[in-house]
């Protein structure tokens, strides 16, 4: 239910058989150019996009619109170049020259528990607003209100697979897409799409709605919406 919060969705790319990356957490190319373009357009129509700290320690993602078109779109619109990225670190471990600080324009919002460091907080608040919320680990509800406040009304979620989880348990997720690639990754260790604690009971389990499916490069791209 939408409640004071974003109107938020999870972009992933996983194999056949539902992994994200390897068993080493390393990044595998899983989409193909056309998804890859796909999801370009998706961060640049989001008023931020959002990953775990797990992705930036294993990608160290730019979380920038590479398309120019579509920079200047936004721009014209009267928007920064790129949507907020966003980083939920509840120990503030985001390393001070990660991509997201580097690369591109626009602003960033690191989501910090209250127990992080003070000074790893202070070092980051040089390049980033900080956002407080939750005791020892990010209170996700209290994160989706906080970015509400701050104007966020359409977030992007990038993953990975422990915060992908988080999002839906808590009941923060509208709606799912996910390109599903002609591999095999394997491997018991390897993150799936969705980790986290997971359910005991059927009962348990988040029910979604097939909205669309769509053929794209060598795989295909299922739309859901979250019951
Ligand atoms: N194929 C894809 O589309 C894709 C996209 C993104 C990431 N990945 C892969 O995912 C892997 C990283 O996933 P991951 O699970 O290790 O890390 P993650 O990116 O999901 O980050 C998880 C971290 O977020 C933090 N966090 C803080 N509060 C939280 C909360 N309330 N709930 C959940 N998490 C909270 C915790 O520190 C937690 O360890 C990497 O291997 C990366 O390559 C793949
Ligand atoms: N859509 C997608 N298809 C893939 O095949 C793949 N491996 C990822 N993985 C997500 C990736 O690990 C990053 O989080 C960002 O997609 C990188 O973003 P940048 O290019 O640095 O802006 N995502």
């Amino acid at each position: 239910m939408l409640k004071d919060r974003p109107f938020t969705f999870i972009n992933s790319a996983m194999s056949a058989d539902g992994k994200i990356s390897t068993k080493k957490r390393k990044q595998v190319k899983i989409s193909g150019k056309t998804d890859f373009d796909r999801v370009d357009g998706l961060r640049a129509g989001s008023d931020a996009v959002m990953v775990g700290i797990g992705t930036v320690l294993a990608d160290d993602p730019s979380l920038t619109v590479k398309s120019e078109e579509r920079r200047r779109k936004r721009v014209e619109s009267g928007l920064d170049e790129n949507p907020v990225r966003i980083v939920v670190d509840s120990q503030a471990r985001t390393p001070l020259d990660a991509d997201i600080f580097k690369k591109g324009t626009g602003k960033r919002i690191i989501v910090v528990s209250r127990s992080a460091p003070a000074d790893r907080v202070e070092a980051l608040s040089k390049k980033a607003e900080i956002l407080v919320a939750g005791e020892c680990q990010v209170d996700l509800v209290e994160m989706a209100h906080g970015l509400k406040n701050r104007e966020i009304n359409r977030l992007m979620v990038e993953g990975g697979a422990t915060l992908n989880w988080g999002m839906v348990r808590s009941g923060l997720v509208d709606e799912i897409s996910v390109f599903v690639g002609n591999l095999i990754i394997g491997g018991k260790d390897a993150p799936t799409f969705m980790d986290g604690e997971g359910i005991l009971e059927r009962e348990e389990a988040i029910g979604l709605e097939l909205k669309k499916f769509e053929p794209m490069d060598e795989g295909i791209v299922l739309t859901w919406r979250v019951k």
